[in-house]
């Protein structure tokens, strides 16, 4: 099968490299890069199958300026939600590809150990379940792919899990110990299931690879930049230093704003999403452990 990769950073490269292990794969950038099969843009678009991995915070812009819809098919790999407006990327992609035609890809990966061909087991979510076992079958033999049609469970698990993520980088940054590590993570499972029910996301995709399976690999680890950006909060860096030297995508930053913005707009109770990003305006997080230990 002939498929397209959109964005060549980490994600985009080892998905480009784990999808031709079986299939014809081109891969494309905003900057021409040096990499095997790459091609631009309106070739790209050409391919059957596209992932797309532009960052959530981008996508909308990247859209209305570069996508044209000529019926492919489209899995979307990129995990958060919109800061400026708080809409969920299945909404942005609506405007540009029917539901029949978009997929979204969830689950526990880390780029760097797909690319290494190491074990991982993902979910790919679409309304269109012929569509899911499509792109499930383009997958190698280390990949697991599952499928469900739970997007917003899917969605809502994927761009969450990046905020738990920062707040437990900051319980690892602050010393305070697996006690607090394993209530903040159980606790930040409660409350992404309880805001994914508002939009009626299945119970299912939070006990499982989606929800569960995701939050604790990322929550968890120093390979997660979501909890690295976490570990610059607690040694007090501000949110521009954390990004400098990251150098690469946190969607928990974005995401956060994002949470604000909706608990504002529909009064939800969210009080880890609230520290996270009281922490990312500045406040100290000594001051958000005491709050979230009294709420
Ligand atoms: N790295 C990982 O392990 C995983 C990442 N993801 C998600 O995939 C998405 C991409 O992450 P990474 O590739 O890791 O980030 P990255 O920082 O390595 O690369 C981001 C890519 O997006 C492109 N990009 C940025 N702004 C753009 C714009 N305005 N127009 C076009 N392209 C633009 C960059 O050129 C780059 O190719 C994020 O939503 C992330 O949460 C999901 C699962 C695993
Ligand atoms: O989504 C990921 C793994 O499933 C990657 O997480 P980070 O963006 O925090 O590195």
């Amino acid at each position: 099968m002939k498929v397209g990769v959109i964005g060549a950073g980490k994600w985009g490269s080892a998905l480009a490299y784990a999808f031709g292990i079986n299939n014809e794969v081109y891969i494309t950038s905003r900057t021409p890069r040096d990499v095997d099969n790459f091609l631009p843009l309106e070739e790209i678009l050409k391919c059957e199958y596209l992932i797309i991995t532009v960052p959530a915070q981008e996508v909308a812009r990247w859209l209305e300026e570069n996508f044209i819809f000529s019926g492919q098919k489209v899995l979307v790999a990129s995990k958060g939600i919109e800061a400026s407006s708080g809409r969920f990327l299945n909404d942005i992609y609506k405007k540009h590809i029917p539901d029949e035609n978009i997929a979204f890809l969830s689950g526990p990966s880390f780029a760097a150990e797909v690319i290494q061909s190491l074990p991982t087991a993902l979910v790919v979510n679409s309304l269109n379940e012929t569509l899911s076992s499509e792109f499930a079958a383009l997958f190698p033999p280390f990949i697991k792919a599952y499928t469900s049609k739970d997007v917003i469970g899917a969605e809502v698990s994927g761009a969450y899990k990046n905020v738990i993520a920062i707040a437990a980088g900051i319980c690892e940054g602050l010393g305070l110990g697996k006690n607090a590590a394993a209530a903040l993570i159980s606790r930040g499972l409660v409350e992404m299931q309880r805001f994914g029910k508002v939009y009626g996301a299945k119970d299912d995709s939070f006990v499982g690879l989606s929800g569960a399976g995701d939050l604790f690999l990322t929550a968890s680890s120093t390979m997660s930049r979501n909890f690295r950006v976490g570990l610059g909060l607690a040694k007090g860096k501000t949110q521009d230093e954390i990004m400098k030297e990251l150098g690469e995508v946190a969607e928990g930053i974005g995401t956060s704003y994002a949470l604000h913005r909706i608990a504002q707009n529909k009064d939800l109770y969210l009080p880890i999403a609230k520290e996270v990003y009281a922490m990312l305006e500045g406040k100290n997080p000594q001051e958000s452990l005491r709050d979230l230990l009294s709420s």
